[in-house]
């Protein structure tokens, strides 16, 4: 199963009635506790010990600080050398003492005077560049959105500093830290300057190696930006009551309400806002059961590739019998269908009914894909839209009686998506790719909800959303994908994961479905493509990949949840 990511505000919500009972220090105890595991394991990994690592720590005034510190403090008790910066001068009282007592060293800390507050960054800057191990207790769940000096600063000094040491280190064959492997940057809880719900980056931000979350699991750390800059995600439970809504949604909370979506103002803060989808989560890819049959497993149509491009066609389709669809119908161009059979002859080219169409790679003929189209409409079938059938939106949209069936998937990538919305959105007339790239959230929601459909954005880090605004983030494949056809390939998977997984029985969330179904594609697609080095390749290691995790179960993958010791 997916698992939920959630605002700042749901979380802060659900810690509420926890601080109100005064379990405040307790739960602090524990987020501590996780954290120092997870520093004790990378010191261990990087430098074989604790003893004798250098560590910095970066203190806010805030939780996110306190935590820093008792952390501090139980590595500074296993023999570690801490220092401390704190750029705003107020600390968490108790966190203080605890490091003090563990005989953290204080870096003075002077903010109101300007001139000192510079001196003391250039200081922490310079200790942090050199330590084995920096940990990032600037700020949290608690914090506003623009970082200033000195926190902006310090962040800047530091970076600028880790940056002449490592070229220092790459010249010389100097060590940079006590171990001379690169330092470790350990963000709590959310790396300072990034935004908790949204995963805005601010001018100023830090980059962790590992972000260690504490009860619930952040949405920004999931979603473009945040997530390149967050690494690896430990999460550290703390008993929360926070659990995705009956209904799964649609919580908003963060982003602007969109035109043609709820708005969450008069909704408890409390649903996830992102479902995050791992490779463990390919055990839910459909499969047939005991009593199923090539009808009942699911039909897809595909109508992709044209004389000119038969290649697409043949990829589209071939991915979706490898992913183990009950039977595939191949309409259009004769020359694809032609080159799909001898591919694969279980394939039919007969007209007939199918539980799901994908259609639009390789430049199919618009015309016959709008005779199957308007029919599919009418019917309410799922749809999978790529390349040339989203170039036909904006047409069918006008001239629809009915709207897009419910479980419809749209696979733009950003530059079809731009051109898909300067057509149908008058606010995005001006719309260029660049804008689409730098805020694919608020685009693909946008798209999905003017359409009515589940817009999948592909990119380094692909994104699904609902037309309510639920997003869906799978973790992002290897850079070997970006190969011409493995779009086809893709359109293919989700086809096939529509035509096999939304049957037997209707469902009460078809969209949610629809986009669970997809990003289970998006994962096979990234699995499928770890060693392939071509479209064709992904398409051969497709049946492979799903047999191994049949029988064995996905490798190398997991939760990162995080046991305080
Ligand atoms: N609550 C719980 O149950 C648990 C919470 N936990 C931890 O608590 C964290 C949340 O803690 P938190 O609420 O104290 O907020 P936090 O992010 O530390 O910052 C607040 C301080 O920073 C300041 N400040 C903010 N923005 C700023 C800016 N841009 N530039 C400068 N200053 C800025 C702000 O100042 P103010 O806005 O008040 O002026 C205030 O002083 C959470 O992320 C997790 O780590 C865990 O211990 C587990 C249990
Ligand atoms: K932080």
């Amino acid at each position: 199963m997916p698992v939920p990511a959630y605002s700042a505000a749901a979380v802060r919500a659900a810690e509420q009635p926890l601080l109100d009972a005064g379990r405040g220090e307790s739960l602090m105890r524990t987020a501590a506790a996780g954290l120092a595991t997870v520093c004790r394991r990378e010191l261990r990994s990087a430098r074989g010990r604790i003893t004798g690592a250098r560590i910095v720590v970066f203190a806010g005034p805030g939780s996110n600080g306190g935590d820093a510190l008792l952390a501090a403090a139980n590595l500074a008790h296993r023999g570690a050398h801490v220092t401390v910066s704190a750029p705003l001068g107020r600390l968490h009282a108790e966190g203080r003492r605890a490091a003090r007592r563990a005989g953290a060293l204080f870096l003075d800390s002077a903010a109101d005077v300007e001139t000192a507050a510079e001196a003391t960054a250039a200081e922490a800057a310079g200790l942090a560049a050199e330590a084995d191990l920096v940990l990032d207790g600037l700020l949290g769940t608690g914090a506003r959105p623009r970082l200033d000096p000195p926190l902006s600063t310090l962040i800047h000094a530091w970076q600028a500093a880790a940056r002449r040491r490592s070229v220092q280190q790459a010249n010389t064959g100097q060590r940079s830290t006590s171990h001379g492997a690169s330092q470790i940057v350990v963000a709590v809880d959310v790396p300072t300057g990034v935004d908790a719900t949204t995963g805005e980056c601010g001018d100023v931000h830090v980059r962790a190696d590992v972000t260690v979350t504490f009860g619930a699991r952040k949405a920004g750390l999931h979603l473009p930006g945040g997530a390149e800059v967050s690494g690896r995600i430990e999460y550290v439970d703390l008993g929360l009551d926070l659990h995705p809504s009956e209904d799964g949604g649609p919580p908003l909370d963060g982003w602007p309400s969109l035109e043609g979506q709820p708005s969450r103002e008069s909704e408890a803060a409390s649903g996830p806002e992102v479902w995050v989808v791992d490779d463990v989560d390919l055990r839910d890819w459909p499969r047939p059961g005991p009593h199923d049959h090539k009808y009942t497993r699911g039909v897809l149509g595909v109508i992709a590739g044209s004389r000119q491009f038969p290649g697409a066609g043949v990829l589209t389709s071939l991915a979706a019998v490898h992913a183990g669809v009950g039977m595939l119908r191949v309409q259009g161009a004769g020359t694809v269908q032609d080159a799909v059979v001898a591919r694969a002859p279980e394939v039919v080219t007969t007209p007939g009914r199918v539980q799901a169409w994908t259609m639009g790679s390789g430049a199919p003929e618009p015309h016959d894909m709008m005779e199957f189209l308007s029919e599919a409409i009418g019917t309410g079938t799922p749809l999978v839209l790529d390349a040339g059938a989203l170039a036909l939106l904006p047409a069918l949209l006008s001239v629809a009686t009915s709207p897009l069936p419910s479980c419809t998937v749209l696979t733009p990538h950003a530059g079809e998506l731009t051109e898909l919305l300067t057509r149908i959105d008058d606010e995005a007339a001006d719309l260029d790719r660049g804008d689409v790239e730098s805020d694919p959230v608020r685009w693909a929601r946008r798209a999905a909800g003017l359409t009515g459909a589940v817009v999948l954005l592909k990119g380094h880090r692909t994104l699904i959303a609902a037309p309510d605004g639920r997003l869906w983030a799978p973790t992002p494949g290897p850079p070997g994908l970006a190969t011409a056809g493995s779009g086809d390939v893709l359109a293919g998977l989700v086809g096939a994961a529509l035509a096999t997984g939304l049957r037997p029985d209707p469902t009460d969330d078809p969209a949610g479905s629809a986009a669970a179904l997809a990003a289970l594609a998006v994962i096979l697609h990234n699995r499928a493509g770890r060693f392939a080095r071509s479209a064709s390749g992904i398409v051969e290691a497709i049946a492979a990949e799903l047999a191994e995790i049949e029988h064995v179960g996905p490798t190398g993958t997991g939760r990162g949840d995080t046991h305080a010791r």
